[in-house]
């Protein structure tokens, strides 16, 4: 793409270097002291309101509410939030964004109050409200974080002493609702009490915060130690922490289980925070914090089993972080499940081992471990983008249902009820 400015800038670039500097807009804070002349900021009338802005060349440049926010000009257009650029009823941008030339420069910019105004060359002109730009500015997502979180090990969960909400008020009432997912957004985890201990009371349960995810397991699962699958769930065997369904592109958001019957010994269930144990590893060897979220991995899933044949493959990164503000938001971790290292190289692969080593430590620390004993009427939900879960061998006839749910719809239930998430 070639456009005037790039050309411009071009040429000002070898006067720079030539020496021959005249009036080059300062790019850069620190050009600030190097050409104090050709600085020209915008002071608002009144000092209280604390504003500072300037027109550079190819940026907006904004201090505002102790936040130094840079625009650039195609994005100042393209978020213009007037009645013929966008529908404030639905949320949608009417404007056609590949109609902007994307070498823009407003004509004017002028601040009245706490609303500036750039007139566009073409006479448009688009209102932003300072605090609007502050809370919608990179800089301003960059010290935010998305979902605020508790991250626990053992001790830290058992002294909160989150309490469990109540199946009746869980379903008629909005509190319970919103208690239970409020503790579930903290923590990972949340429980529900006094669900009579059916299938179907489960389903009602799950139905009320989202959508079942229908998997290759099903829609509900009713599982028992039967060996009906090609996985160790199907088993009595102890199982290690970790993450379901790792294979899938996107693993399930949400895990419920509901023991409605054990006969016998053991069968505990292990719960770990997966976040914990990572943040003790960005602590600890930041570097290797930064490979575990960069080297991409399969797992994958191929099943045999009489009617059952299933080949699933999933790629992602153990560690999964926004890149702005490098929030964790999901962790892929299950060393059953994990598929043939092929696409890294041997010098990647054996510093990848290291910090999957340094990680492997930290989740299997016994202080980091919650154990919980699931029994009937005790529905468990699980993030499974962020706890582990694992459980103890087991004797006897041990029977547990639950099923799946869709992220995006346990967040847009959290939200509706005015949490953060
Ligand atoms: C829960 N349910 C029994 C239905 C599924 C079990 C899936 C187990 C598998 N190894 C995984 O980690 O995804
Ligand atoms: O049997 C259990 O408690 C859980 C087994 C398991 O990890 C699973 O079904 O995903
Ligand atoms: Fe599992």
């Amino acid at each position: 793409m070639w456009c005037r400015r790039l050309s411009h800038l071009q040429s000002r670039l070898q006067d720079l270097l030539r020496g021959r500097v005249t009036c080059w807009a300062p790019q850069q804070p620190n050009f600030k002291s190097l050409f104090p002349l050709a600085i020209h900021w915008h002071h608002t009338a009144s000092t209280s309101l604390n504003c500072v802005w300037q027109q550079h060349e190819d940026h907006f440049e904004l201090q505002y509410a102790n936040t130094v926010m840079r625009f650039d000009y195609v994005w100042l257009r393209d978020h213009c939030r007037s009645a013929s650029c966008y529908n404030s009823k639905t949320h949608q941008r009417s404007l056609d964004t590949a109609t902007v030339d994307l070498c823009i420069q407003p004509k004017t910019i002028r601040l009245d109050e706490t609303t500036l105004f750039f007139t566009w060359p073409d006479g448009h002109v688009t209102r932003y409200d300072l605090d609007w730009l502050v809370k919608n500015s990179y800089e301003g997502q960059k010290q935010k974080v998305i979902q605020p979180r508790i991250l626990w090990n053992a001790e830290i969960y058992q002294q909160a002493q989150v309490p469990s909400v109540d199946f009746q008020s869980f379903l008629e009432t909005k509190e319970g609702l919103k208690n239970f997912l409020q503790n579930f957004l903290l923590y990972g985890i949340a429980f529900v009490e006094n669900v009579p201990p059916t299938q179907e009371h489960t389903e009602k349960l799950a139905e009320r915060i989202s959508l079942i995810r229908e998997t290759i397991y099903g829609r509900m699962w009713y599982f028992t130690s039967d060996f009906s699958r090609g996985d160790t769930a199907y088993t009595k065997l102890a199982l290690d922490r970790h993450t379901d369904t790792t294979y899938f592109q996107e693993p399930c958001g949400i895990q419920v289980f509901h023991c409605l019957k054990h006969e016998g010994t053991g069968g505990r269930t292990l719960l770990v925070d997966g976040f914990y144990a990572a943040e003790q590893v960005l602590q600890k060897a930041p570097e290797e914090f930064e490979l575990l979220s960069k080297v991409p991995l399969k797992h994958e899933y191929i099943e045999n089993v009489g009617e059952c044949h299933n080949h699933m493959i999933g790629v992602g990164p153990v560690l999964n972080i926004y890149p702005w503000n490098k929030e964790l938001y999901m962790i892929r971790y299950n060393n059953y499940d994990r598929a043939v290292i092929n696409t890294v190289p041997y010098d990647v692969v054996h510093r990848w081992y290291t910090a999957h080593r340094t990680l492997t430590i930290e989740l299997r620390k016994p202080e980091n471990e919650f154990w919980v004993k699931l029994k009937p009427g005790r529905v468990l939900f699980i993030d499974n983008w962020r706890v582990l879960h694992g459980r103890e061998s087991f004797t006897g006839y041990r029977q547990l249902c639950g099923c799946s749910l869709t992220r995006d719809d346990v967040l847009n239930t959290a939200r509706l009820l005015g949490l953060q998430a």
